[in-house]
């Protein structure tokens, strides 16, 4: 006899749902744990692009009402979680008097059991990273009006050295207590391009360059200008420098774009050595679920690459 489903009969179909997710994380688990083995040589485990890569294409696949940021929630605990088991994982990240933003931003990203690190300023947080007593660390995202100019410290090829490689929030605010702030993320490995990506370069040159000659330099280097920070002097070096942030992937090294920027000449001053990026924050658009069926799936993301 069938009839109207009944609580007891919904929540025994939940129940064998759920096994069925439990049967496909012990799966899951066992193919990372193949990736263990092949990664066994590697110092830093972290996979940056390859996470962003893999939560835009799961976003793109969902369909029905469950929302996609509590998704994207779910996919960031599971794929920490492995990075955990994988090696030593933890997080270096700012806090000052007053101000948790950081913290929050780096306990919703590297989800509730990664161990986090409080340090008093940039340089302290940048200098744990180098030494890899924090596998990765959290700082402000440097804007047109940044004054401390920090990421002049990643501009250097010495191994070991930070790059940035993450962009928070990925999946937006949430219920963060300072909403609005925004942090980068930077540990010393390679991102790959995913198709969505923004890089960072530092400009260095004798004098500060003007907006436009700057804009031009970097057209004709084929990179589109997002953000160019104030010029500020390397006191080491008696020179300027500026951070410049860019449409599009740069690789850390072999980018034909910036071969001719790699030393100075009379007519091209300016010398461009790329420190990394991220792959886009998630948009509304890609977060918006289908509120009516489990029906049909969202469109993939134009990132214009
Ligand atoms: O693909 C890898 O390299 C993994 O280690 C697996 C995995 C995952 O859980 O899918 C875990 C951590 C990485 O940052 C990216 C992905």
């Amino acid at each position: 006899m069938t009839g109207e489903p009944t609580l007891e009969s919904l929540r025994r179909e939940i129940d064998a749902v759920d096994d069925a997710i439990d049967e496909l994380i012990i799966r899951r688990t066992q193919l990372v744990e193949e990736v263990r083995v092949i990664k066994r040589g590697w110092p830093i485990k972290i996979q940056p692009s390859r996470e962003a890569a893999m939560i835009r294409r799961l976003l793109e696949r969902h369909r029905g009402p469950f929302p996609k940021r509590d998704l994207v929630a779910i996919w960031r605990q599971l794929i920490v979680a492995t990075l955990s088991f994988e090696g030593p994982f933890a997080v270096a990240v700012l806090v000052t008097p007053g101000e948790q933003a950081y913290w929050d931003l780096a306990r919703d990203h590297f989800g509730m059991f990664a161990p986090m690190h409080r340090e008093a300023t940039v340089a302290d947080v940048l200098a744990r990273v180098t030494a890899q007593d924090a596998t990765v660390g959290v700082i402000p995202v440097p804007d047109a009006g940044a004054v401390q100019p920090w990421w002049q410290a990643l501009a250097d090829n010495r191994p070991g050295t930070p790059k940035v490689i993450a962009r928070l929030p990925f999946v937006g605010p949430g219920n963060a207590w300072t909403a609005g702030s925004e942090a980068l993320v930077v540990c010393p490995i390679p991102l790959v391009a995913t198709g969505c990506d923004r890089s960072y370069v530092v400009a260095e040159a004798a004098q500060p360059i003007d907006g436009e000659r700057l804009r031009d330099a970097l057209t004709a280097a084929r990179l589109e200008l997002v953000m160019v920070t104030p010029w500020s002097r390397i006191e080491a070096r008696g020179r300027y420098a500026a951070l410049i942030e860019v449409e599009g992937f740069v690789a850390l090294t072999d980018d034909a774009r910036l071969a001719p920027f790699a030393a100075p000449t009379s007519d091209r001053p300016v010398v461009l050595t790329p420190i990394g990026g991220y792959a886009l924050p998630l948009t509304a658009a890609e977060l918006q679920s289908d509120a009516r069926s489990a029906a049909g799936g969202t469109a993939a993301v134009d990132c214009g690459e």
